[in-house]
């Protein structure tokens, strides 16, 4: 469909220059990666001041990722041109090149690159399926009576992908939507975040989903978010992320994933019903969320950075196996790359770690940083940040370097909690709230020592530093190790940066 690839072509090669794009930071992003560590962060500053060279090196960056099939850009680059060259008559001498463009792109993960192919494709042919029936779910969202003349004999190929989430990823018309939601009915808003409005729906066949519109911003900011989301999750395929299922570019942009029926982390651990999340529910959820994360460091065909793990993008399943949510932010680091440099701030104040703040540096550490936030949530049931913005890490870390644990649990546990259990998540916590990144431990180690399978909690700081690889932000940290009266100035200065913006 012409107009479906003219919204998402212009934007890929001149509004968005990465697909990093909930951030204005991309003009100003350091990605040399022969730069001396001491000079990184004064040339960020420097091609801040130069626009017309940092936009130069964006281009040539933007020309090198369409190249790399495995790139979010080059896989939907190569989308593309698959669509254009299918989009014309395909006469057979045709065929040789679809299917180069096929194996163009490239991509390992097999399911992703079928997924993309079969998405593009829908998106040409678009659906125009209406609903034909609404099952008589507990938990299925306000249907509107305006469904009741929806002609249940309407029928078109497509439908059958809907059918099968797992292997396909569908290409939605607004009006599937609307129908699904009620016509965004105000009542089946289940979520907000900074960037979008999360409504809950229901498909014909019965399938709960949860549309996400995003409401922020201009058509071509909209554009870049979407394609910035987009482009990580049809890559990522874990048990412990989200489900994507399609997407819709019909009267604006909306992401579709399978609804997580209990919503997120941080509604049930700051609201109403905190009692259902019992002990071993929590430790679950740690458990699962290091898994997924350490899926996206380590697991993936590149390195993705999350950039925004928090309580409220953790969603959970019926049955509390937690799901990493909401790739807005998310970074896909080249191999080469030991790290990235940005310079505006996006995420959540609570959830920084302090390299990313002082130096705009993202890598894994920053990461791990806060899952370790989330892990002191999940303990003390504390926000990251209370009301009056107190820091739970300024909060708990000296409860955690006395071993005052006791004092940390969540009183509404009532003191039912599994000693071993909250002992492992108590320590690692700690490790990854480290000041310096470089006594933070990578995802697989945080998941063995959950699991209680490693045992170097134990060992003394410098045996832990040997055993860790150094990434970019490690060694840089390690030359400025942080004391206690340096980082109470980071977090004025946080604060002051917070109150500002
Ligand atoms: N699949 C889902 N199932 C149930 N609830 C969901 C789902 N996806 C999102 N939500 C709810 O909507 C909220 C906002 O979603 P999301 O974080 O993706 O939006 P955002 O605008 O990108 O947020 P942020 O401001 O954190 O960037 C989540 O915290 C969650 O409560």
């Amino acid at each position: 469909m012409v107009v479906d690839k003219i919204n998402i072509a212009s934007p890929l090669c001149c509004v968005l220059p990465m697909y990093d794009s909930k951030h204005s930071s991309y003009a100003t992003e350091e990605d040399s990666n022969d730069l001396n560590h001491a000079t990184k962060h004064k040339r960020a500053n420097a091609m801040l001041m130069n626009s017309a060279s940092a936009h130069d090196l964006r281009c040539l960056q933007v020309e090198k990722e369409k190249q790399d099939p495995e790139s979010p850009r080059g896989t939907i680059e190569a989308c593309l041109n698959r669509c254009s060259i299918s989009s014309s008559e395909d006469p057979p001498q045709n065929k040789e090149a679809i299917e180069n463009a096929d194996a163009d792109v490239g991509c390992k993960n097999h399911r992703a690159s079928s997924n993309w192919g079969k998405f593009f494709k829908l998106w040409k042919r678009r659906s125009v399926k209406r609903l034909s029936s609404f099952p008589p779910l507990s938990c299925a969202p306000v249907i509107s009576k305006r469904n009741k003349n929806a002609d249940p004999n309407v029928d078109d190929l497509n439908l059958h992908d809907i059918y099968d989430f797992q292997s396909s990823l569908h290409s939605f018309s607004i009006n599937d939507l609307e129908i699904a939601t009620d016509y965004f009915n105000p009542e089946n808003i289940i979520g907000r975040g900074g960037y979008a409005e999360v409504y809950q729906g229901i498909l014909p066949e019965g399938k709960l989903i949860a549309v996400k519109r995003l409401t922020k911003g201009t058509p071509d900011e909209q554009t870049a978010e979407f394609l910035s989301e987009l482009g990580i999750i049809a890559h990522v395929d874990h048990p412990n992320t989200a489900k994507f299922i399609g997407c819709c570019t019909e009267s604006g942009m909306y992401l579709v994933f399978r609804l997580s029926p209990l919503g997120s982390l941080g509604t049930l651990l700051h609201g109403p019903s905190k009692d259902k999340l019992t002990w071993s529910r929590r430790y679950k959820v740690a458990l699962g969320t290091a898994d997924g994360l350490m899926y996206l460091h380590e697991g993936c065909q590149r390195r993705i950075i999350h950039r925004d793990i928090k309580a409220d993008n953790i969603l959970l399943t019926e049955d509390f196996q937690p799901q990493i949510c909401d790739f807005g932010l998310a970074k896909w680091l080249p191999k080469q790359l030991t790290h990235h440099n940005v310079s505006k701030f996006e995420g959540t104040f609570g959830y920084f770690a302090p390299e990313y703040f002082m130096h705009g540096i993202v890598d894994e550490k920053t990461d791990v940083f806060s899952f370790g936030v989330l892990l002191l949530e999940l303990i003390t049931g504390h926000a990251a940040l209370d009301e009056s913005q107190q820091s739970l890490v300024l909060w708990a870390r000296p409860l955690l370097e006395k071993k005052e644990i006791k004092q940390l649990v969540d009183p509404s546990l009532g003191g039912e909690y599994d000693r071993d259990e909250l002992n492992r998540l108590t320590s690692t916590a700690s490790l990854c709230i480290e000041q310096s990144s470089l006594l933070r431990p990578r995802m697989s180690q945080v998941v063995e020592l959950l699991s209680g399978q490693q045992g170097f909690v134990v060992t003394p700081r410098e045996e832990k530093r040997k055993m860790m690889q150094r990434t970019y932000s490690e060694e840089l940290l390690d030359s400025i190790e942080y004391n206690s009266t340096r980082h109470l100035r980071d977090l004025d200065h946080i604060r002051e940066v917070a109150l500002a913006s």
